[in-house]
């Protein structure tokens, strides 16, 4: 597959986590907006067509941001959760892309992604009902027990940190997330509503440098390793 897929872009969540005056992906980092990077990294990549940003419905981007690197960048309000958001963005995908298209799905909140796990999630994905990044667990998982106590020690053999972009054929993951909320069900990425559909997802190692900003002590490590993954 060599054409280009548009991303949608989920970005409009309240960061309640990082506790700060204002939605977190508009928190400085690295002197400009934290989705600034995201967007950026998103729009240089040549096999991104176009961007797709899900925006809080009091929230705005900057002006002219119609395009970036030369891609047209298109906005939606998004939702309650995030699955929302991202049904949201792909019901206001232009109508050039079309059911049988693959897009990608990526968090504004991950401004890190690098291009060549981006290339190596298409170019792999694209072969199969569609993947994501993600990374194997390296650490020894714990169930907490009250008080934070360590109650057991949980398997990690074949357990994976899911990360974004993930990448799915328009209409089915329309059609997935659908499923999912006309049942009530939640869900906290596309690959979980594709896996509840029937689909396999394939997982796709990608650094775990690609890390989602939701703490206050995130933005620091971000700004680290901005610098570093240019
Ligand atoms: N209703 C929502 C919730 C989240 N998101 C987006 O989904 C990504 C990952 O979500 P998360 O890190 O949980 O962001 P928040 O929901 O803002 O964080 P919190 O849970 O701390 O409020 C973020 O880019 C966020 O803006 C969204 O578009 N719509
Ligand atoms: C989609 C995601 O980033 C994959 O790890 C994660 O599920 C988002 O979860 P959140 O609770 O919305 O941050």
């Amino acid at each position: 597959m060599s054409e280009a897929l548009w991303c949608v872009v989920p970005a409009a969540g309240r960061g309640m986590r990082m506790g700060a005056d204002c939605p977190k992906q508009y928190l400085p980092l690295a002197g400009k907006p934290l989705i600034a990077h995201t967007l950026e990294r998103l729009a240089a990549h040549p096999r991104i067509a176009g961007l797709l940003v899900v925006l809080g419905a009091r929230d705005e981007l900057w002006p002219g941001i119609e395009t970036l690197h030369g891609k047209p960048v298109r906005v939606a309000i998004g939702g309650a959760e995030r699955s929302d958001s991202v049904l949201a963005g792909l019901n206001a995908l232009p109508s050039e892309v079309e059911n049988a298209d693959f897009v990608l799905v990526h968090d504004a909140a991950r401004p890190c992604v690098r291009a060549k796990d981006i290339t190596q999630l298409i170019e792999r994905a694209s072969e199969t009902d569609g993947g994501l990044l993600g990374a194997p667990l390296r650490d020894t998982l714990k169930r907490a027990g009250e008080g934070d106590c360590s109650l057991a020690t949980e398997p990690r053999d074949q357990r994976w940190r899911a990360f974004t972009p993930q990448m799915f054929r328009r209409g089915e993951l329309v059609a997935a997330l659908g499923a999912v909320s006309n049942h009530g069900r939640a869900v906290s990425d596309e690959a979980m509503a594709m896996e509840l559909a029937g689909f396999r997802p394939l997982l796709v190692e990608g650094a775990e440098d690609n890390i989602k900003v939701t703490t206050a002590a995130d933005l620091a490590l971000a700004e680290f390793l901005l610098a570093r993954t240019a």
